[in-house]
């Protein structure tokens, strides 16, 4: 896995000499084809500034900016002045927790999350931490999920600030944000929500939902990447202290000129969703079961995370006696990733799944499959066809296999320090 990129795309085309099917959504989409098109004009003609108030270049792309909030605004269920644009999920994250943190200080330095976050929460809670603030981070249950019970628990007088994400990345289980939401409104708490991963999969409506901040990302439904948007609540209204200072855009709270062309592609994107989600669900279901029955037929293999309270489009799987990167470079003609793209540089066997109480074994041999609008019937019975096969060709070469087989208890084994 660690050699050079170049030397890695070479021998990923001797393997599978063409580009593999593509099974890994939950790191980013395809740009939908109408969301390009959409967004080619701001590139060519219309290339203003939407800051520029002076004439027709300036008007025509401020108008574009505002009919893409309108889109995301509507996907959510919010006014449009509530969505500020950022350049995607980890700045949102960053505005919303470090901004609401900041502002409210004088009210408490306590925050709450979760473990499985992904790091663009933690690591800025992390860095909360180091400015004086403090955190308790909750060990989810074995099914990916925290009980309202649980937060109640952590709360505590000078609790300023909660942030549980809506879908998860790496199992795609759904955290039930609408009671977090009405504790945390009925304590006085601010809470903030990563939904990168849920526009487009959960139906989100936070004129119903008690959310303070959520943040958005376009690239994980089918917009560009580059470009995401921070919802900030009116009413009641949350405050933030600006964490990139300049000339003053969106409201102040974040400034630097927009990218049109990228708002108008995330507008689209989100417009699309709006219309097409409920059809595009069913459907994307039906494959990704079809995908689980077929994968459940291998032997010791295990699911991870809740299948009930989850996102149709993920399937996360540890098929046990196999080590995952082993098994990602034997199926070089599917694209998958053994946890969350941003960590699988790092042979780490995944937080997320290690915090679900999975061992390190399991952990290891994992693979998130996720799916989308652009999969076909045919790509989810070649992948199971191959699956069964490399499967089945690794667990031929594993004495740990084979002692299983034999009906030997691997976990009375006392293996050699080392
Ligand atoms: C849950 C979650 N939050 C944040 C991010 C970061 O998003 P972005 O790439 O837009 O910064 C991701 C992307 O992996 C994500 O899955
Ligand atoms: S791309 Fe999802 S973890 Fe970074």
């Amino acid at each position: 896995m660690n050699a050079p990129l170049d030397k890695k795309i070479e021998q990923s085309f001797v393997t599978a000499p063409h580009f593999p099917i593509y099974m890994d959504y939950s790191a980013t989409t395809p740009v939908d084809p109408r969301v390009a098109d959409k967004m080619i004009p701001f590139l060519r003609e219309q290339f203003g500034n939407p800051a520029s108030r002076s004439h027709m270049y300036g008007w025509s792309a401020e108008a574009a900016i505002e009919e893409a909030r309108g889109h995301v605004a509507a996907l959510v269920g919010a006014d449009p002045r509530e969505i500020i644009w950022t350049s995607g999920a980890t700045e949102s994250n960053n505005l919303a927790l470090k901004g609401a943190a900041n502002f409210y200080k004088t009210k408490g330095k306590h925050i709450i999350t979760v473990k499985t976050e992904h790091k663009a929460v933690l690591d800025t809670v992390r860095e909360l931490e180091r400015q004086g603030f403090e955190a308790t981070y909750l060990e989810p249950q074995d099914n990916g999920l925290i009980t309202i019970e649980q937060l109640a628990a952590a709360i505590r007088p000078d609790t300023i600030l909660v942030s549980v994400m809506l879908v998860n990345n790496e199992i795609g289980v759904i955290q039930p944000i609408d009671a977090i939401g009405e504790l945390c409104r009925s304590k006085g708490i601010i809470f903030h929500c990563d939904a990168a991963q849920a526009t487009g999969k959960v139906h989100i409506d936070l004129e119903k939902t008690k959310c303070d901040l959520m943040t958005f990302t376009a690239h994980k439904t089918y917009g560009p990447k580059g470009v995401g948007a921070l919802y900030v609540r009116r009413k009641p209204r949350i405050r933030l202290e600006a964490q990139m200072h300049g000339g003053g855009h969106e409201r102040g709270l974040r400034s630097g000129t927009l990218p049109t062309h990228q708002i108008a592609g995330m507008g689209e994107a989100f417009r699309l969703a709006k219309i097409e989600m409920d059809a595009e669900l069913v459907r994307v279901k039906a494959l990704r079961d079809r995908l689980a029955k077929g994968l459940m037929e291998i032997e010791e293999v295990y699911i991870n995370g809740d299948m009930e309270h989850r996102v149709p489009h993920n399937l996360n799987v540890s098929f046990n006696y196999v080590e995952g990167e082993s098994l990602i470079m034997a199926i070089k003609d599917i694209a998958v990733s053994s946890g969350s793209a941003c960590t699988s540089a790092s042979l780490e066997p995944s937080y997320v799944l290690r915090a679900l109480g999975r061992s390190d074994e399991l952990a290891h041999s994992s693979i998130r499959f996720t799916i989308g609008r652009f999969t076909t019937e045919e790509d989810i019975d070649f992948t199971i066809d191959l699956l069964k096969s490399k499967v089945g060709k690794l667990r031929e070469l594993s004495p740990l296999w084979d002692m299983y087989k034999d009906g030997i208890d691997i976990s009375t084994i006392q293996w050699a320090a080392h």
